[in-house]
């Protein structure tokens, strides 16, 4: 949908700032840009409560995991030991951080600013790939996250491309489709790598989830966010709080922090090491695993000084593919706890819902006691 000037649609009362549609903004990029300090309008505020509750000092307890040592095929007992420290990540956290990974601090870098580049073209140029045909579209840039389905907007501008099976990329900025085709390429490979050893800490065959979930034929969702900065960063949010839908989402952003991860009821900042890439654990993997790696809920933050960017890469199964969880896991008395469904109804619940904790996987549990 076109932005049609924010001036024109606000309601204005003397005691509150408007009250404006994230549909009619369009971009919030583009309204930051044109409001500057200005307060927010209210249809943004998305905190209710003082943030006070960041648990500083379990930032430093995020794991990390050497991704070397989980190829190293040839030194089978320190691989086995990477399998279990990230089996206990997952159990633990459903976050975690990955150094040597390989893929290099250039590549990284290109995608970082050819997404920065994207979102900075003219409004006009984007309109193109207007996001108002469904989850399925290959190609969508929008605000927010489901403007249609919203209570309250977040700060948050976005492009999101299926990338897998089907490799489909903007043709602008010009070099973005080769940068994002060559990292999109990398990020998959090291996710399989990761979902065999996470099938191996399960006591399960290291090809099992790949062949279970039809993992090589995969949907691979890469979403390209901007945060601009916020005059009012206590009052709104860049995402609410929110699961992915996906088995493991792979994650970079541009040296700006933003991403709080739940841990223990409370929010944890994340702080990632230089050149790693931060990895969190998605629904379908806490379905597949029937429950024991449970996805983990994460939101983003703002700031009032810098815009923030992040790409993340969300790997998940393959669309037309009845999943539930991993038969060898519930074959002897083990319950189930969720219901088969495919992905692609899964993925399209996920995306045209109010995005709010878990809200997605609560449809397909069981008991929705668990
Ligand atoms: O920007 C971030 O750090 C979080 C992004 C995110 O949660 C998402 O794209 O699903
Ligand atoms: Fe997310």
């Amino acid at each position: 949908m076109a932005p049609t000037p924010a001036k024109a649609t606000a309601t204005v009362s003397s005691s509150e700032p408007p009250k404006i549609h994230a549909s009619h903004i369009g971009s919030i990029k583009a309204f930051a840009e044109a409001n500057g300090v200005g307060p927010i309008p209210s249809s943004y505020h998305s905190i209710t409560e003082p943030r006070d509750d960041v648990a500083h000092d379990l930032a430093a307890s995020i794991p990390v995991i050497d991704f070397s040592l989980l190829t190293s095929h040839h030194d089978p007992r320190r691989r086995a030991f990477a399998v279990r420290q990230l089996g206990k990540a997952c159990a633990d956290w459903g976050f975690f951080m990955i150094t040597n990974h390989g893929i290099s601090e250039t590549l990284m870098e290109q995608v970082i600013n050819k997404s920065h580049e994207f979102h900075n073209l003219p409004i006009e140029e984007k309109k193109e790939f207007a996001d108002n045909k469904g989850p399925f579209t290959p190609i969508r840039h929008g605000t927010s996250f489901h403007p249609q389905s919203e209570k309250v907007h977040y700060w948050r501008d976005y492009l999101k491309v299926l990338t897998h099976p089907q490799f489909n990329f903007p043709h602008k900025p010009y070099g973005f489709k080769e940068v994002a085709y060559e990292y999109c390429e990398k990020i998959r490979e090291i996710a399989r790598n990761l979902i065999e050893a996470i099938s191996e800490s399960l006591g399960l065959e290291a090809k099992s989830l790949v062949e279970y979930t039809g993992f090589d034929r995969g949907l691979t969702l890469m979403a390209v966010n901007l945060y601009p900065a916020c005059p009012e960063p206590e009052l709104a949010l860049g995402m609410p709080p929110h699961s992915d839908h996906g088995l493991l989402t792979v994650l970079i952003q541009n040296g700006i922090g933003g991403l709080q991860v739940m841990q223990g009821g409370r929010w944890v900042n994340v702080d990632p090491l230089p050149n790693c890439l931060v990895v969190n654990t998605g629904d379908q993997l806490e379905a597949v695993s029937n429950g024991r790696y449970r996805s983990v809920v994460h939101r983003a933050v703002l700031n009032n000084r810098d815009t923030r960017i992040s790409v993340a890469v969300a790997n998940g199964p393959e669309l037309e593919k009845e999943i539930g969880p991993a038969p060898e896991l519930v074959e002897k008395e083990e319950e189930a706890l969720f219901k088969c469904t495919t992905y692609s109804h899964y993925f399209q619940i996920q995306q045209q819902s109010r995005l709010s904790h878990k809200s997605a996987l609560d449809q397909i549990r069981i008991n929705p006691q668990n």
